[in-house]
Formats: structure tokens, sequence, C-alpha cells
């Protein structure tokens, strides 16, 4: 019996050593046989240390400790880190290189997809788009699944969704109105999932949106809110799943949600599920992306539905964070709400006129201040700051660097926004250096900044950059129109004196505002 105990003991210290071997090995040596083996090269950026299970995504929590917005470090050393082509990131204890330089960027998009291609890495909100072509690898099969569901969205058949959209914000309007005191953000995510409730599921949803389904909460009791309250608070536990030192420390804990926020999560994302299947169900609008889709008779349903789960992720998320940034700046910059509110004015969105009837295709294609306010709020929050992941499908090399094959990769989106070499004043927020006749476009042109494509990275790059960029221009286009002369607001001071603030996915800031009127 003493000789099956201490058996049973020996077995469970070498299981203990195993892992505790295994944790060194993935937590400290890996990561230090990567820095060192990229770090030789001169074009290669490398912090000086590491912290092993965070790896940099201790600069996240140093950031939201000192109330700056977690990717507030990427513009800090934005100048700095842009003299490189290539940088060692390790993310939690995953090693990997990020692009930084336009070279880098424009040589890995010629080698996409046989060389380098994405990859399915489901960890935090990523993992709502399981399933679906954007957490695939780039085959006939996704690439005419994108193809198709942006045919349908695409801005030719986009002007159908104005009166529904702008119908939407109308009710937003009417809602915070009420409320006089919000969190704009919160709001904003509200207004923009139901736009696309709608125009994925059926225009006749409006009773599924307001039934209320169980969630789950962390200390295990049950709430009955409804489908939109689920999706916002799963996009923030996932966020706090992804930068969990569990999930890097024990990545079969994370991939099979076995305990804690891990297994509720799952569990809130498939009362989620079960409640867009209802809606599927019940449509009957013919116009639905959902039917469109299924009438082509060219993929299965999965297929389908997670496509759409992820275009909800994809499109509503980073257009809500998008519309409170414009509005933020727009607060903070009162010559640039001038000439927004100078544009408006001209094409007859005033208050009190008939917005539902002026905003149209034809009105919005001519709003020039209206797309540069949107693409510098992009440019100085951009709601993804840093791309998804890629990986060396066959050894490479990048701006000289030799990369074995399986290296994983991601693109830097918001450092080069921040670098001076390709903007004047980048902190500042002025939307007319996008207009070719401004003084400030032709004084870039002349300093020879601004020019390259990858100095805007907010919608990505390559085959496998956002291609929902049009769609939604418009829809943040459409949303300002109605929302700016008619909403009169004011931003939460302590917020507006804080230069380092952001609302891009993950933030941790609450987005107060006072509506006036
Ligand atoms: C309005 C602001 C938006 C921003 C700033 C934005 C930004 C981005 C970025 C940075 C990527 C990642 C590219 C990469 O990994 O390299 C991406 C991918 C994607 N976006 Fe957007 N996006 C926006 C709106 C939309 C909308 C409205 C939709 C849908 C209607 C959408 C659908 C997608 C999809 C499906 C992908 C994945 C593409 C793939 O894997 O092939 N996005 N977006």
């Amino acid at each position: 019996m003493l000789e099956l105990v201490w058996f049973i003991c020996k077995i469970a210290i070498w299981i203990l050593c195993f892992i505790i071997a295994a944790v060194f090995y993935l937590a400290v040596v890996k990561p230090y046989l990567f820095r060192r083996k990229y770090g030789k090269y001169s074009n290669v950026y490398m912090d000086k240390g590491f912290i092993p299970l965070l790896g940099d995504l201790i600069y996240h929590v140093y950031d939201e400790k000192a109330n700056k917005v977690h990717y507030d470090h990427l513009r800090k050393i934005a100048n700095e880190v842009h003299k490189y082509d290539l940088k060692v990131e390790v993310e939690g204890m995953t090693p990997m290189l990020v692009f930084i330089s336009n070279k880098a960027v424009k040589e890995v998009i010629s080698l996409m997809p046989d060389k380098v291609d994405k990859i399915s890495w489901p960890k935090g909100l990523m993992k709502m788009a399981v399933g679906s072509f954007s957490m695939n690898p780039t085959t006939h099969n996704t690439k005419s699944r994108r193809k198709e569901i942006f045919n349908i969205l695409g801005l030719n058949s986009a002007s159908r969704y104005i009166p529904l959209m702008v119908d939407r914000t109308k009710e937003f309007l009417e809602k915070i109105r009420k409320e006089k005191k919000v969190d704009f953000l919160h709001e904003a995510n509200f207004l923009t999932f139901k736009i696309f409730i709608f125009i994925l599921f059926g225009n006749d949803m409006h009773h599924l949106t307001e039934k209320k389904y169980p969630f789950e909460r962390p200390d295990g009791t049950i709430d009955h809110i409804t489908l939109c309250e689920i999706f916002i608070q799963l996009g923030k536990d996932y966020m706090v799943e992804f930068i969990h030192p569990i999930t890097s420390l024990i990545p079969p804990l994370n991939d099979y949600n076995f305990i804690g926020p891990w297994r509720r999560n799952n569990k809130n994302f498939t009362v989620f599920k079960d409640a867009l299947r209802e809606m599927i169900s019940e449509s009957k609008d013919q116009n639905s992306l959902w039917n469109m889709m299924s009438q082509l008779n060219q993929f299965t349903d999965d297929e389908i539905f997670h496509d759409l789960v992820l275009l909800m992720i994809g499109g509503s998320e980073t257009s809500s964070h998008c519309l409170c940034s414009i509005f933020y700046y727009l607060a903070k910059f009162p010559e640039a709400r001038k000439k927004l509110r100078e544009e408006l004015d001209k094409f007859g969105l005033k208050k009190g006129s008939n917005l539902e009837a002026s905003i149209k295709m034809e009105v919005i294609e001519k709003l020039d201040y209206l797309s540069w306010v949107i693409k510098e709020a992009l440019r100085m929050d951009p709601p993804i700051p840093t791309s998804f992941f890629y990986e060396a499908k066959e050894d490479i090399k990048i701006a000289d660097v030799p990369i074995d094959k399986g290296t994983l990769f991601k693109f830097e989106v918001v450092g080069p926004h921040y670098n001076e070499d390709y903007w004047i004043e980048p902190a500042k927020f002025i939307p007319d250096r996008f207009d070719p006749e401004s003084e400030i476009y032709q004084d870039s042109m002349k300093q020879d900044k601004g020019k390259g494509v990858f100095s805007r990275r907010y919608f990505g790059q390559g085959i496998r950059g956002c291609p929902g960029q049009s769609f939604g221009t418009l829809e943040l286009k459409i949303m300002v129109s109605y929302l700016f002369p008619e909403m009169d607001y004011t931003v939460e001071q302590e917020l507006l004196d804080n230069d380092d603030i952001g609302f891009g996915i993950g933030t941790h800031f609450k987005a107060n505002f006072e509506i006036k009127s």
C-alpha cells in the first residue's frame, strides 16, 4: 500500500516538474531565444527587457494605471521605433515580429497569401469570430465568402440602408436626450449593434432586440438582459480574458474554456448565438444579408452564420468606437467643429431641418470635410490599434531579415499615425491635413510627408485588410450628419484635459457626455 502511495507521489512530482519546466521554457527560454535571434539585426527594434508571462502586455497595464488609453505607449514611442523596419514583441508568452516600416509592410503584402497568411488564433474577442472567413487562411472558399458578402454590402447597393441608419440614429438621439448624462461609447455600441442586426437578420427584428436572455455574471448570478447588452458585455469580458496571464500561461484553458471566466464567457456566447439563430428562424425580410447570402446557394448555413457574427464584431464595434472619438475630438477642437458646421449648413443639414429627407447618397458623397474629420479621428485613435495575427508559411526575408517558417506576425497600426516623418504635428486633430487645397497638405507634400499609402493603417492592408471600409465610412458619415446638427452636448472636462485618452476597442475610459438637447 505504502509503495503504491509512494509511486503515485513520484508520478505527481514528475508531472509537476514537467509543468514547471514547460512553463519556464515557454515563458522565459522561448521568448529569450526569439529576442536573441532577431534582436541582433540593426533594423529590428527590441525593448531592453521583457517580463515573463505578460511580455509587452505589461505596457497596457502601465498605461491604464497612468490613466492613459491602453495603446498610448505605441503612440509615445512612434518616432523612436519608426526608424526600424521590424519590432520584436512578446505577447504574453508568445514571441512575434511586428511590421513597422512602410518598406516592411510593402514587402510582406507582396508575399501574401502564399508565403504569409492569416492564422486562426482565437484569443479574446476573436473567439467570437471562430468559424468565420477571417479566422481562416486565404483559400478559394474564404475569398469567395468575403467577396460575396461585401458585394452585397458594397457602396452601390449600400444606399438602401441609409433610411435604416437614419432611423436608428434618430431613435438613439431620443434615448440619450432623455438620459442626459450618458456613457456615449456605451450608447453608441447599442446604435451600431442595432443597425447591424437589422441589416444582417432583417428589419422585422425589433421585438427580438428587446427580448431578454439569461447572462451569467462573474459571481455566478444570472441576469436577464437584451441581446445587445450581452454583446457589449461579452466584448468587455473577452478583452479581460485576452490580457489575463492565464490565457497565455495555460493555453488549453483558453482554447477549451475549462474554468472560470473562460467557461462563463463561452456559456454566455452560446446564449448569444442561440438568440441569433432564433432571429434567423423568425426573419421574413428577403433583403436581410442572411437571406441574400443563403439565396446564393454557395455556402453552408454554418459558414454564413459565422461570417455574419464576424461582421457584427468587425463592423459594429469599430464604428461605434470611431463615432465616439469623432464627437470627442469635435468637442475638444473648436476649429474643426466650426468648419464641419459650415459644411453641413451649406448642404441644408441644420438643426430643426428635415434631416431624414436631406441625408441622401448624393449629399453624403459631397461632404468632404466630414470625410476628413473621420479620417483624422481614425488616424489619431484607430479602433483597432494593432492588426490580427499572421504567420510565415515558409522561410522568408523581410527588409533583409531572414525569418523562419512558423514565425508569427502582426502589423503595427497606431504607431505610424504618430510618426513625425509622415505627419506634421501628429498629436493635433487637423482634418485639413487631408484637404489637397489646404496649407498643411501642401506643406506636408513639400516636406515629403504623408505620401506613403502605408502611413495610414487604420483599415489594415493587403488582401486581408478591412473589406468594410466603404461601408463603415458611409455609416459614420450618416450617423454624424444626423447627430452633429441635432445634438448639443458637452464632454466631461477631465476627459477633454487628458491628451492621452483614446476610445479604441478595449479602452477603459468611459465617454462621459452630457446631452443638453
Ligand atoms: C469603421 C471603422 C473600421 C475600422 C477602423 C476597421 C479596421 C479594420 C482593421 C484594422 C482590420 C484588420 C486588418 C488586418 O488584420 O490586417 C479589419 C478587418 C476586418 N474588418 Fe474592418 N474596420 C472598420 C469597419 C468595418 C465594417 C463596417 C465592417 C463590416 C461591414 C468590417 C469588417 C471587417 C472584416 C470582416 C475584417 C476581417 C477581414 C479578413 O480577415 O479578411 N470592418 N478592419
